[in-house]
């Protein structure tokens, strides 16, 4: 049995009177795990809640131990998330926040740098983020997840916006990542390509919990 990577104990999330989430119990081990739902389900609520950016009711653990409220430092550095629609201020390049990345998550340089190279990202990681299509801003996005030594890496919607070149490239380096350990959850309306990737398990919404399948 895999090592568990993320609990869930009694998470539930409001937006003023709204609930979106009520999840009593989830536990993940490692693995590479596909969210699903119909528009407005709660996919981004849910990630953005397991990667600390959004206040919620409950207790998420990483690895087990590290928990979002008692080691927020660690835990943040062990979670990284990819928005959907990524936004970075205009006047910052490429590198600019990659160097922000790696001064806040540290981590080994070479990897990510070369997924740059593989994904193209190194022809336009000199300009600024302001002269970026949105398949660029994606792409972009998309490296800055890898950045550090996380032990989860959520990517919200990773499979529009980018050609079908780097769609596959992308799905060589997930795939790489986690034969070395590193867990996602992914979210996309499409179904992940099962030959291209090892899927451990289905992730819906469903009555605002949390189901796996
Ligand atoms: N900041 C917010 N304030 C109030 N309600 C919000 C906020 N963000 C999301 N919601 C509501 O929470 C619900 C879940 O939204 P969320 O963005 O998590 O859904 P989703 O499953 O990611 O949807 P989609 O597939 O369309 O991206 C929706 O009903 C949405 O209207």
């Amino acid at each position: 049995m895999a090592d568990k990577v993320i609990t869930m104990e009694s998470v539930s999330k409001n937006y003023q009177d709204f609930a979106v989430l009520d999840i009593p119990k989830l536990e993940l081990s490692t693995g590479i795990y596909w969210l699903k739902g119909e528009n407005g389900a709660g996919k981004t609520t849910t990630m953005k809640v397991m990667a600390g950016l959004l206040p919620f009711r409950g207790e998420i653990l990483l690895n087990g131990t590290v928990n979002s409220r008692r080691q927020p430092v660690q835990y943040r550095r062990l979670i990284n998330y990819a928005e959907a629609e990524p936004l970075y201020p205009a006047y910052l390049t490429g590198r600019d926040l990659l160097e922000l990345y790696f001064r806040t998550k540290g981590g080994d340089r070479a990897p990510v740098f070369a997924m740059a190279t593989q994904m193209g990202v190194d022809n336009f990681v000199n300009n600024p983020v302001s002269s970026y299509s949105s398949g660029m801003l994606k792409k972009l996005s998309l490296v800055l997840a890898f950045v550090g030594n996380p032990a989860i890496i959520l990517l919200d919607e990773p499979l529009i916006t980018i050609d079908t070149k780097t769609l596959a490239q992308l799905y060589g380096i997930i795939q790489d990542s986690h034969s070395a350990g590193v867990s996602f959850i992914i979210t996309s309306h499409q179904p992940l390509d099962s030959s291209q990737l090892t899927v451990a398990g289905t992730l819906t919404i469903e009555n605002k919990n949390l189901i796996l399948n």
